[in-house]
């Protein structure tokens, strides 16, 4: 197991109540697990657990274990567990401070002590998964908002960490910048078997690619299991506002109405019931 947070609730200094609630959960290596739920309901706060950012620097009130790779993130420095578990926050310009995209990707290395050699390989090899190629003298304020985001994954993936953590790291993006964003995260996941713990909105998405999905629900996970397993519920979904994909909604629809025996929740599911139904 990657990841094993076990029994973790966490109330920040100034906080009024617990943010995160006796959260239990694993992550295996190489898996892609998709964390959904409202504003507020402790997303961030999860996140932040992973690479010990809380406790180290944030403080609060932490209870319950965080082990990464076996080691507890109480007793790991920040420095040592991101090594392992890269940190993609929202907003790409919060995370980029240097004059060129390459500089960018650098930046992280220079205090692992690797050689010349090395850091140019893993500075190539970052740029080339991210598409990248051709930028290395650009300015980083002047791409765009998806490249932008994809340098901020560039530089962290630099580090070769073995999971990914992404909190909402399309949200600021324009619709094309999302989707190379999102297509970029299936690729690492498929195609590189890095661990993927990703907060999106986009359930559509997280449908199609995640193995596993949570939902939290004021500090606590309310919901958990495969993609399918929780969009049947729709009716805490919706109560949570969170959106439900348009091919559940239809395929609900279609069952209420008796056309449907039981919902099919993706599209070629749903596709493929309605052409066996009307025998196309
Ligand atoms: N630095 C802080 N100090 C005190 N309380 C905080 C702090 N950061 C977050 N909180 C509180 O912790 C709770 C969980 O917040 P968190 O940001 O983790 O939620 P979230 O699900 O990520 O929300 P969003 O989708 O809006 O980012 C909220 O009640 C929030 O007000």
């Amino acid at each position: 197991m990657l990841i094993r947070v076990e029994d973790v609730s966490f109330r920040y200094s100034r906080g009024k109540g617990y943010s995160l609630k006796n959260i239990n959960l694993k992550v295996r290596r190489g898996e892609f697990l998709g964390i959904l739920g409202a504003s507020g309901s402790g997303k961030s706060t999860l996140c932040l657990t992973f690479n010990g950012i809380i406790p180290h620097s944030i403080k609060g009130e932490f209870k319950g274990n965080v082990y990464v790779k076996g080691y507890n993130t109480k007793e790991t420095s920040v420095a040592k567990l991101s090594t392992i578990v890269g940190l993609v926050l929202q907003n790409p310009d919060s995370q980029l401070f240097n004059m060129t995209v390459e500089e960018e990707i650098a930046f992280g290395l220079e205090n692992l002590g690797l050689d010349t050699e090395e850091i140019k390989r893993r500075i190539r090899w970052a740029l080339r998964i991210t598409g990248l190629e051709g930028l290395e003298n650009e300015f980083p304020p002047n791409l765009s908002g998806g490249q932008k985001q994809r340098l901020a994954i560039a530089s962290v993936l630099a580090m070769r960490p073995e999971v990914l953590v992404l909190d909402e790291p399309t949200s600021q993006l324009d619709p094309l910048g999302k989707e190379q964003v999102l297509s970029l995260i299936t690729l690492l996941n498929k195609e590189q078997g890095i661990t993927i713990i990703l907060v999106e909105h986009n359930t559509e998405y997280l449908l199609s690619f995640a193995d596993r999905i949570i939902v939290l629900d004021k500090g606590e996970i309310i919901l958990e299991g495969k993609p399918k397993q929780v969009f049947e519920e729709v009716d805490v979904l919706r109560r949570l506002g969170i959106k439900i994909p348009a091919s559940v909604k239809i395929a609900h629809e279609l069952k209420n109405r008796g056309i449907l025996k039981e919902v099919a929740l993706d599209e070629k599911e749903l596709v493929n019931k309605l052409k066996i139904l009307t025998k196309i």
